[in-house]
Formats: structure tokens, sequence, C-alpha cells
């Protein structure tokens, strides 16, 4: 199996450029056949993974014109970086002009949150990675979630693919003004990354409006006045570490929806508490989990957004989401 490793020497502030020498060696002494290539700039994930898409429909062409029988793909895309990548890159696999998203992804985690890995209980040190690579041979099929977002004209939009979890409000509010600090790359020189989080997420509890959500289930329909926190999850964990939805599995084919009404300061603490200590802040009249195949989400007035923890401003979404399938090589 040939590897196309993509590096985002960014992720984790500089985590995954580390690694990298000592990946590359063990890859190397392991006879692993792999050809790097770096990100240049952010966002840039999404374009190589588009050339991948092409490149793999090139070959499977090639090889079928020339007679092939093929017995798996044409090669496996091995990503150094955190979730921003992974979603980066399966987006772009997914590109309109060739939907070919059938190409595995496997993964090292090197990012700041890792909560794909963390949910995954994926290997983090390089020996275990090695040991583990070499033991696969075929791709398991996760879960992913797609998420079409309607623009004022009631059209659909190119759907996002999302491999943890889409928040809207108080997450999503916190993650928005990390991004914009000042003092977030200050900090994460210093590797006190996450601290920005903590800080922000003070200023949060201060400005967070609750705001209105209906949800369609198909036959059911819910309606929430007073929505802080409203997240789609597909695994258990958020903000880096954050057992949201402890239950959350991608190998099964089901997409969570967590709402928290708007609580009292102390209220909301303790859930909190609850949430990082025995995940019964479920049992909470205040919080509501919703299971689901596909899910119809409307909240205004307009709410901050995080995609796999990155930032999306602030919308009045309408959107519809769904559970899709994805290999990965891990
Ligand atoms: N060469 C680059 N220069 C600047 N930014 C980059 C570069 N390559 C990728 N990026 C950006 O880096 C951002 C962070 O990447 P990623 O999410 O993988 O790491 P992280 O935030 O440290 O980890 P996690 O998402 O697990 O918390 C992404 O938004 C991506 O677009």
């Amino acid at each position: 199996m040939k590897y196309v490793v993509i590096i985002n020497p960014k992720a984790g502030s500089g985590a995954a450029a580390k690694v990298w020498p000592q990946l590359a060696a063990s890859l190397t002494a392991a006879k692993v056949d792999y050809e790097p290539i770096f990100t240049e700039y952010s966002g840039h994930g999404v374009l190589l993974g588009e050339q991948l898409g092409q490149k793999a429909l090139a070959l499977e062409a090639a090889a079928t014109s020339a007679g092939q029988v093929l017995s798996g793909p044409m090669f496996t895309i091995l990503i150094v970086g955190g979730d921003g990548t992974v979603n980066h890159v399966l987006n772009g696999l997914h590109h309109p002009t060739h939907p070919h998203f059938q190409i595995p992804i496997a993964y090292f985690p090197a990012g700041s949150g890792n909560d794909f890995a963390r949910s995954l209980h994926l290997p983090r040190k390089v020996d275990h990675f090695i040991q583990r690579l070499q033991q696969i041979s075929t791709p398991t099929p996760l879960n992913v979630f797609a998420l079409a977002l309607q623009n004022s004209a009631a059209e659909p939009s190119q759907p996002y693919y999302l491999i943890n979890n889409f928040g809207m409000g108080f997450d999503a509010h916190v993650v928005h003004l990390t991004e914009h600090s000042p003092w977030k790359s200050k900090l994460n020189r210093w590797h006190l990354g996450n601290l920005a989080y903590v800080i922000n997420l003070i200023s949060v509890l201060k400005h967070q409006q609750p705001y209105a959500l209906d949800l369609d289930l198909g036959a059911d329909h819910f309606h929430f006045d007073r929505a802080y926190l409203s997240t789609l999850t597909n695994i258990a964990y958020f903000g880096g570490g954050v057992p949201i939805v402890p239950a959350a599995d991608p190998h099964i084919q089901e997409l969570n929806l967590i709402i928290l009404e708007k609580p009292s300061l102390p209220k909301f603490i303790w859930l909190f508490i609850l949430m990082l200590t025995n995940g019964k802040h479920l049992n909470s009249p205040a919080v509501h989990l919703f299971r689901g195949q596909t899910l119809k989400l409307h909240i205004a007035p307009a709410q901050f957004g995080q995609m796999d923890g990155e930032d999306m401003g602030a919308h009045e979404f309408q959107l519809t989401a769904h559970n899709q399938q994805y290999p990965f090589w891990i």
C-alpha cells in the first residue's frame, strides 16, 4: 500500500512539524512506501484532498484501460495534523467535480484538541502508530456527517462533511473569540493554547444570549425558546477532551444532537462539572439529547457556528444534517 502523507506543520502549535522527522524515519525503517506533502497555508488541505481525488480517479482509469483488475484503493492518505486538517482533506476528497470519496484516510493525531483520535483511541506515539499501521488490512467504515446549509433562497449549499461536531451558540462563541484573540498565538508559543479557551469561556458566560431553535426529526417537531448551546456530534468529545455525549460512537450510524437550555450560572457550572466527571449532565431537565439519521434545524437570531473546531462566524442557521460513511485506515 502506498501512502500519500499530508502534514500540517502548524497543527498542535507546531507539534506536527516536530513529530514528522521521527514519523518519517519510522515509516522508512518499516519499509513503508510514502510521499510527504506539507500544507502551505490555511485551508490548503481542501485543495490537496481535491487534487488527490482527481489523481486517484486518473490512476484508476489508466489501470482499468490497461486491463488491470483493481483489488483495492490506489493509495491511502495519511494525515499528520489535527481535527481541522482531517476535516479539510475529507471535504476536498468529496469535491463535486469528482465525488470519488473512497480513498481511505489514515491518521496520526498531532493537533491541539485531537478529539477524533481521542474518541477512537488512536495511537499517539510513533512506535504504537507504526505497529498499528502494519496490522491494518482493510478500511473501517466510520460515520461522518454531511451538513447542507440553506441560504435565503432555500437552496441547500454544497454539503460540508464533518468528523466531529457542529456547534451553534456557546461553544462556537468560545471558538470564535479564541480564534480572534490577539494573545492566542503568544499562548500557543508557550504551549498554553488551551488557556485561551478557558479565558474566553468565562467571557462568553457573560455575553452569550439564549436563542430560538426548531428541530424537525421527520414525524416529530420540537421548539426551544431559550437554547444556549446546541451541538450535533458524531463523537463523544468536543472542545479538546470534554465528553459532551459519552455514548456517541462513529462506528454507529447515528447522529447526536445535544441542546442545553440557558441555565443559571451556578447550574451551568454544576452541569459542566457533571459533564467532566460522570456524564450525568444528560439527566438534567435543561439538557436534551436527540438521535437520528436526518436532522433539520433552524436557529434565530444569528449565532456563532463552529465546524470541527473551525470558526464559521455568526449566522441564522437553517440546515439539514445526515449520516454518511467513509473508509478510514485506522
Ligand atoms: N501552512 C499553514 N500555515 C498556516 N495555517 C495552516 C497551514 N496548514 C494548515 N493550516 C491551518 O491550520 C489550522 C489548524 O489545523 P488543525 O485543526 O489540524 O490543528 P489544531 O487546531 O492544532 O488541532 P485540533 O483541530 O485537533 O484542535 C487549520 O485551520 C488549517 O487550515
